[in-house]
């Protein structure tokens, strides 16, 4: 595997949080990659308890699977093999920082057909001596409102803690239920680590989902707030598992010189590894992103990740209000640069680069055909934050359109080659009809009008002189600019005179603001 790890999401020293957008934004608006849906599967918990070295088995299955396109079920690999992928080691400090993903995203197709890439996120361990409350905060709440399957690692047990850590996330899913369509998450899957028990509750997913049951049981004479958060802890979320997976043996825990090496790691270990990972990533259990029952693409997380960074870093500890306030605005986003997208493609298509000159009308009518186009995508999305919210975004859409087209519009100008030879093209035809007017004349006999040819020649050669002069020197550039007025006047004398219609090549503006605000209430 010739890829790394990438941190998207570093410490920065006074408690907040850096985002790496121009990472970020390379890995999620590949062409190959921006469109599709997202798998994202995060690792979360407590520091220093094998969520990296567990990602790491993760990856060599992808590659196994996904990569080379095996299904035979051998991708745990070759006994002496070290294991490779986010950086892991023993010790007793904590060693991931931040958030990072793998450089790589693995791309697969759901049983529904639908295309998406599998992105695995390594985070910061919770609860070591050098992170404040906050910061574990903000590192959970992204890993928890970013991927489709959390990944909650715990060591020996569920304890009430670990239960009361998913509590701000539920406070959020509460006021989120009532205003988003679905459930706010995916799946949370509590993989309990070193489980000692397995007289109790066998290892794997069937002693896990009884254990789970235990846990999450309501019973009478519990505290309220215990009720509370075992509810929620169910309605948040659309599927709600755990696994328990044995203890990895003495080498793994506590030799300073294991490399992961198959070899030294305890059969039922790898055996419980073999059950667990295909349950998350083989093709048919791949669980998608949504927010708002809305398929979340690759370049629409960027958005979110962009919104809940800011939150984060700016308040002690959002509300959820604010969480919810902010998944809105991502979401809207996400609709208006899809819908921004729409537009510059077709448009490209049009009068881009490499297209030729096309007339100003034609243009303001493709315009307006391809404007509605993006604005009919944007108003299509299901969108969170109510009528309002996404009114303002809307009217910011229309302006951005506008602005594009406003350029398009000024660079389609700059081929038309009438225009740019415009004046002296002008000058040149007085020049010409002049001559040969005075020459007709002269066969004639018919001084006055030789005078009038000959005075409309030399006087079109002097302007055209003195326009070449302006023009080339960069000098007078008033005198210059005046003359270009003149030839317009003549210029569109002439087309009104022949068409019944002044010659324009400025293309303004027929469809505006109004319009299209309009258009909107019509539909
Ligand atoms: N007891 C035990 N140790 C494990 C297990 N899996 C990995 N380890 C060991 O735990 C140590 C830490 O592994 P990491 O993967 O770096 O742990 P982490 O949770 O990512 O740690 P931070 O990055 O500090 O949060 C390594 O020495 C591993 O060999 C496990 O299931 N049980
Ligand atoms: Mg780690």
């Amino acid at each position: 595997m010739s890829n790394n790890s990438v941190q998207i999401v570093a410490p920065s020293g006074e408690h907040t949080f850096i985002l790496n957008e121009e990472v970020l934004k390379n890995l999620l608006t590949r062409d190959d990659v921006k469109d599709c849906g997202v798998v994202l599967v995060s690792v979360a918990g407590a520091y220093r308890k094998g969520k990296s070295f567990l990602l790491d088995f993760f990856l060599r299955y992808l590659d196994y699977t996904y990569n080379q396109g095996n299904g035979d079920g051998k991708w745990l690999g070759v006994a002496e093999q070290s294991l490779e992928g986010f950086s892991w080691e023993g010790g007793s400090d904590r060693h991931t920082t931040g958030i990072h993903l793998w450089s790589q995203p693995f791309k697969a197709t759901l049983e529904n057909g639908e295309k998406v890439v599998i992105l695995l996120m390594d985070t910061q361990g919770t609860f070591d001596s050098e992170s404040t409350v906050k910061d574990n905060a903000t590192v959970f709440a992204l890993s928890t409102m970013l991927s489709s399957v959390l990944i909650y690692n715990l060591s020996q047990n569920i304890e009430e803690d670990d239960l009361q850590h998913l509590e701000l996330f539920m406070d959020y899913g509460c006021v989120a239920m009532d205003k988003i369509e679905g459930k706010p998450f995916q799946k949370l899957l509590f993989l309990v680590r070193d489980w000692s028990y397995p007289y109790d509750h066998k290892y794997g997913i069937q002693g896990g989902k009884e254990l789970l049951e235990k846990r999450l049981q309501i019973k009478d004479g519990q505290h309220e707030e215990l009720q509370k958060l075992r509810k929620y802890i169910r309605r948040c979320f659309e599927e709600c598992t755990c696994f328990l997976m044995p203890h990895p043996g003495l080498k793994v825990a506590t030799d300073p010189k294991f490399k992961g090496k198959l070899s030294d790691i305890q059969p039922e270990f790898l055996e419980s590894l073999e059950e667990l990972v295909p349950m998350v990533l083989a093709p048919e259990n791949l669980v998608a992103k949504t927010i708002n029952e809305q398929k979340v693409k690759a370049r629409d997380l960027l958005n979110y990740f962009t919104s809940y960074i800011e939150i984060f870093n700016s308040e002690k500890l959002p509300e959820p209000t604010t969480i919810l306030q902010a998944t809105a605005e991502a979401n809207n986003r996400s609709a208006m640069s899809e819908a921004s997208d729409i537009y510059k493609t077709l448009m490209e298509e049009i009068c881009g680069g490499s297209k030729p000159y096309i007339q100003p009308d034609m243009l303001d009518k493709e315009n307006w055909k391809v404007m509605n186009k993006a604005l009919h995508s944007f108003d299509s999305k299901k969108k969170m934050g109510g009528i309002e919210m996404s009114a303002t975004f809307r009217s910011e859409l229309v302006k951005e359109l506008e602005e594009m087209y406003t350029q398009l519009a000024a660079h389609n100008e700059g081929k038309n080659v009438y225009r740019i030879l415009g004046t002296p093209i002008v000058f040149l035809t007085i020049m010409i009809l002049g001559y040969v007017l005075g020459a007709v004349a002269s066969t004639f006999g018919i001084q006055i009008l030789v005078a009038v040819g000959e005075g409309a020649t030399i006087g079109a050669a002097l302007m055209l002189a003195v326009w070449g002069y302006t023009r080339i020197s960069g000098n007078l550039r008033d005198v210059g600019m005046q003359l270009d007025d003149v030839a317009a006047k003549i210029r569109n004398f002439v087309h009104q005179n022949a068409f019944g219609s002044p010659y324009h090549t400025a293309s303004p503006l027929t469809a505006t603001t109004a319009t299209y605000m309009d258009n909107k209430k019509d539909s």
